[in-house]
């Protein structure tokens, strides 16, 4: 067509007018590559040109020189702004210049052609090297593949050749071995070489990969170019848009193109074609320009919501902190308030407490600073079927009368106690228990006592009563109590008397107190007083025997000098003390009983609780007292055994002397003859002020029984009727 024709024209030719060589320029520009003889033609065809299109030339000139050498496109990058202000200007200039409409078309045709092939240098350069790139990473995947065939025949030889040769005789063998060992050697050699060959495709490989990155930056460096291609086509756009305004004004304006230049119609067709072509690149452009806008919108959109959502949270943090030190200051405040009620609850609780005592200690005044309860043991195996002699009239409601019955073959009720005929003597008492009372109950008439020792006073139980009738069974227990107390709790043995069930209700409340501050220490005593002498049954054994004895102090206490005092951990351990100090009593055995106690046995629980936060402090003490037993010598058999005789003389002197002392505090006697015995000089500070006392009267319920029965019971009555000064905390 039209460009052909222009390529085949001959330069003197084409020199005939500047319309034909533009478009001669123009069309050796579109199949123009970088081959030098086609520059040098196309050169040549702007020889014939004249001053007015050196302009042109010069363009060209400088387009051709873009397109040569390794290396010159990024050698004139960073001229290319330059350049394309540059050919801008020209532009302008040559369309100044341009004195028609068709040279006006000519000149701008050159100058989109001069874009185009820009374009399409760029692009070609930025896919040789990718291609490039791919060449060489495929090479390196080759030659990884090689090394590893390698490897898998090189075993896959060697296992073979090895499972070949096991079944060989041994000489054979040795020689296989020596050939492996060659093959060995070789392979080794192979196996460095192989070595060298990888260490030296790694380096390869890192030179690559170097190549790599420096060919991707380049890229990214081109993508960048291209789009400020693009961005520069934009513009160009704009101004193909103004200058066809202005060719369609020109035409307008001149009458007819066709009628002016006739010939030039398909040059204009052309024009239009590419001028299309190029419009729709640009649509293309401008799509794409409007996707990443839309996608810039998205994303600044995004940006917005994570941004509001940022103020958001940030807002609540602080919120969430604002209403933290809120509830932390009204923690405070609580917790300040709850310790107010817990310091005034604390001094109300002490308050109450000190009340408790008093009332405690006036309900046991008004029941009496001593007190009497009666006891009648059931009969023993060996003295089932004989007759007895006691009645319980009240048992079923306040268990206070007892009447001893003289005849026995007389009908008596039980708990009426009629008996026509028969001799009664009647008796009341403070708490009388039958043979069916347990040990529980017993101890439950005796804790609120204990818990006056707790509360700061001294108090004293003992049992009294003739030998065997159930003294030392009623304060300790009976053998197994002593024995089998490594149950969990001591009082689970039923068996128990009130010695052991004294401690857990003392260790007990210790416990309840020290909730509220008190702390106690709690010391125990053990000594018997055995024809005369006191003998401290917590002593070592081996240890020289101290001189006891027992002082008067100024206040009128009596002190028990050079005792063992042990403190006591817990009630466990007071228990383990109680046995072992048991074992050491004087025991014997006797016609009326096999384990009777020879001697007047005292244990004492001492304590001393003190209140930090208060000041206050509580002592007392528990004295528990079990008394040897009032015998008669003929009976018990004492009287055949001198030592026996003269332990049943002391027994029976101290517990008359007792007798003198109960009848001289009954009929308010200004002597009491405490000094008469050990036992009484001991006892001035359970019979004394202060004090507050049980006594625990025994009874045989068998009718042999019945003098010393009634023996004890007139004594039991004596104390009853005794009033001791009140005790005063
Ligand atoms: N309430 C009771 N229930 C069951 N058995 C009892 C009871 N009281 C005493 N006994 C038993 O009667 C026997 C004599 O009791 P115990 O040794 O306690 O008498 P005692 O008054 O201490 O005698 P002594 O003055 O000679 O020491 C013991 O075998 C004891 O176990």
């Amino acid at each position: 067509m039209v460009l052909e024709a222009s390529l085949s024209a001959a330069p003197a030719k084409v020199a005939a007018g500047p319309a034909t060589r533009y478009f001669a320029s123009l069309g050796n520009q579109s199949v123009m590559s970088c081959d030098g003889s086609d520059d040098e033609v196309a050169s040549n065809q702007f020889e014939g040109y004249s001053a007015s299109d050196s302009i042109l030339k010069s363009s060209y000139a400088s387009m051709q020189s873009r397109s040569h050498g390794p290396g010159s496109i990024a050698d004139v990058r960073s001229n290319d702004m330059d350049d394309f202000v540059k050919m801008d200007l020209r532009l302008q200039m040559e369309l100044l210049n341009c004195s028609t409409a068709e040279e006006q078309v000519l000149v701008y045709k050159v100058y989109v052609s001069k874009l185009l092939h820009e374009l399409v240098i760029t692009e070609t350069a930025s896919e040789d090297v990718e291609y490039e790139l791919q060449l060489k990473v495929n090479e390196i995947a080759q030659l990884q593949r090689r090394i590893d065939d390698l490897t898998v025949i090189e075993s896959a030889q060697t296992m073979s050749e090895f499972e070949d040769s096991v079944d060989l005789p041994l000489e054979e063998l040795h020689r296989v071995l020596k050939q492996k060992n060659a093959e060995i050697k070789l392979h080794k050699a192979r196996h460095k070489r192989s070595e060298d060959d990888t260490q030296a495709l790694r380096a390869q490989l890192v030179t690559l990969e170097h190549d790599l990155s420096r060919s991707t930056i380049a890229n990214r460096q081109l993508k960048s170019d291209l789009a400020n291609e693009s961005k520069r086509r934009e513009e160009s756009h704009k101004k193909t848009t103004v200058l066809r305004d202005k060719l369609d004004h020109l035409r307008k304006a001149s009458s007819s193109p066709k009628k002016a230049a006739p010939g030039l119609e398909p040059e204009l067709a052309a024009a239009a074609e590419t001028i299309e072509r190029l419009e729709q690149q640009l649509t293309h452009a401008a799509g794409v320009t409007r996707e990443l806008s839309t996608a810039n919108a998205e994303l600044q959109a995004h940006v917005d919501a994570l941004t509001r959502q940022h103020a958001q949270l940030e807002a609540s943090h602080e919120a969430l902190e604002a209403a933290l030190a809120t509830k932390d200051a009204e923690l405070r405040r609580a917790l300040a308030a709850a310790d107010a009620k817990v310091a005034s609850a604390e001094a109300r609780f002490h308050q109450s407490e000190s009340l408790r005592r008093k009332l405690h200690n006036q309900v046991m005044e008004l029941k009496g600073n001593i007190r009497v309860f009666c006891r009648v043991r059931p009969p023993l195996p060996s003295e089932r079927g004989e007759a007895e002699v006691f009645v319980f009239p009240d048992y079923d409601k306040e268990k206070r009368k007892v009447v001893l019955v003289a005849d026995s073959r007389a009908h008596t009720s039980y708990m009426t106690g009629e008996a026509p005929g028969a001799k009664k003597w009647p008796f009341e008492f403070d708490q009388v228990f039958d043979w069916r009372a347990t040990q529980e109950e017993m101890f439950d008439e005796v804790a609120a006592l204990v818990q006056s020792a707790v509360d700061g006073y001294n108090v004293s139980i003992f049992a009294y009563g003739q030998t065997g009738s159930g003294k030392t069974y009623t304060m300790q227990g009976d053998e197994t109590a002593l024995t089998n107390f490594s149950a969990s709790r001591l009082v689970d043995n039923a068996n128990m008397g009130i010695v052991g069930r004294t401690m857990t209700h003392i260790f007990a409340t210790c416990a309840t107190q020290a909730a509220h501050g008190w702390t106690y220490q709690v010391n125990f005593e053990m000594y018997e007083i055995y024809n005369e002498n006191i003998r401290d049954l917590m002593a070592a054994p081996g240890q020289p025997v101290k001189d006891i004895s027992a002082l008067l102090d100024a206040d009128g206490n009596v002190h028990v000098t050079n005792l063992t005092v042990v403190p006591v951990e817990d009630e466990r351990h007071a228990m383990q003390l109680l046995k072992q100090a048991t074992t050491r009593r004087s025991m014997k055995k006797t016609q009326r009983n096999d384990v009777s106690s020879r001697s007047h046995c005292i244990t004492t629980l001492r304590l001393h609780g003190s209140h930090a936060a208060s000041g206050s402090v509580r002592t007392g003490a528990v004295y528990l007292i079990d008394l040897a037993g009032s015998e008669r010598l003929k009976s018990s058999g004492s009287g055949n055994d001198p030592v026996m005789l003269k332990e049943a003389q002391n027994i029976n002197k101290s517990l008359a002397a007792l007798g003198n002392v109960i009848s001289a505090i009954a009929s308010k006697k200004t002597h009491v003859p405490f000094r008469d015995t050990k036992l009484t000089y001991v006892l001035q500070n359970t019979l004394g002020k202060d004090s507050k006392t049980l006594m625990i009267c025994t009874l045989s319920p068998l009718e042999e029984h019945r003098e010393e029965s009634l023996n004890t019971l007139r004594f039991a009555k004596k104390v009853n009727a005794c009033e001791l000064a009140l005790a005063g905390k």
